[in-house]
């Protein structure tokens, strides 16, 4: 039995992943603070939904998916009913093994977490790490729930706070982008529909031909600036607002941010 507890956003992608993995509804409880998401969840997927208590008495794996500052006092509830044999996977940005480690007690094995939004189309990127008592085999049992959903890389935890902001946040940047590129498509005089069409599959062919063709960023992009053309009088301007360097600076926010969010 799985259960994820705090089904907002994020849970609910993995409650659905799971669900497309094949997992059934019998196996999976969920937990929420209002009744009316409660409905929402059972109605939508058919699986349990009981109280954090009763889902930690009777999961062995249990994913917590509440918000950073609601993990305190999600803990302090399931503390009494966790134990060795269970496995705690914690999603949440900025919580470290330690801090799950030491509200919940004895020898609990605990994996961190950081998968992304895009477990809602099976492409998720989750990068995972072992607490002090999570083992291989506990590793192995969170890539198993999280393979299905996209891909999955072991980091050490030192580098989880930088992984949730290049990867956990990173869908948000390209959203950002797209809306900007929409926006410049609107300037121009072009129906907002047809850019945002144009704008789309122009993003999903790039991360594609990324993704697939096995070649560096740089090489794509030269590949597509003809020299005294177009693209470079755009990156000409791109540079000259310093695009570069506010991407630099604002992932580096989000580095920092994740690592204050245990503090609350
Ligand atoms: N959104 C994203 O792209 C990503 C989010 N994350 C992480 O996932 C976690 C959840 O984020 P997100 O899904 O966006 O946030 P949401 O607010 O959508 O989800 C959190 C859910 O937990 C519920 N909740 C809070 N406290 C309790 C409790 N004690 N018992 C049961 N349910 C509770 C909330 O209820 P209520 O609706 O009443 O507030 C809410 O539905 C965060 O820790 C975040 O860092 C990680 C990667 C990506
Ligand atoms: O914005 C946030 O804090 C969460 C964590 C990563 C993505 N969303």
């Amino acid at each position: 039995m799985i259960a994820i507890l705090g089904t907002g956003k994020m849970g609910e992608a993995l409650l659905s992943g799971l669900v497309r993995a094949g997992l059934r509804p019998h196996e999976i409880t969920a937990t929420a603070r209002r009744p009316e998401r409660a409905d929402a969840l059972r109605e939508r997927y058919g699986v349990r939904v009981t109280d954090n208590a009763e889902a930690a008495k009777s999961a062995q794996t249990l994913i917590l998916a509440v918000k950073p500052q609601d993990m305190a006092s999600l803990l302090a509830e399931i503390a009494p009913h966790v134990s060795a044999d269970s496995l705690v996977i914690s999603v949440a940005a900025g919580i470290t093994t330690g801090f799950v480690e030491a509200r919940l007690g004895g020898d609990v094995p605990v994996v961190r977490v950081m998968s992304n939004t895009p477990v809602l189309v099976d492409e998720a990127m989750s990068v995972i790490s072992a607490g002090e008592h999570a083992s291989e085999v506990h590793l192995r049992r969170a890539e198993d729930l999280l393979s299905p959903v996209g891909k999955v890389l072991r980091i050490p935890e030192s580098q989880q706070d930088a992984a949730t902001a290049l990867s956990g946040s990173g869908p948000a940047y390209f959203f950002y982008l797209v809306e900007a590129m929409v926006d410049a498509g609107i300037l121009l005089g072009m129906p907002r529909a047809a850019a945002l069409d144009m704008v789309t599959q122009s993003i999903v062919g790039a991360a594609i031909m990324l993704r697939d063709s096995g070649e560096h960023p740089v090489i794509l992009r030269e590949a597509v600036t003809s020299p005294g053309g177009t693209t470079i009088a755009a990156i000409a301007e791109l540079e000259r607002h310093k695009v570069r360097a506010a991407f630099l600076d604002a992932i580096e926010a989000a580095r920092d941010r994740s690592r204050q969010l245990a503090s609350g």
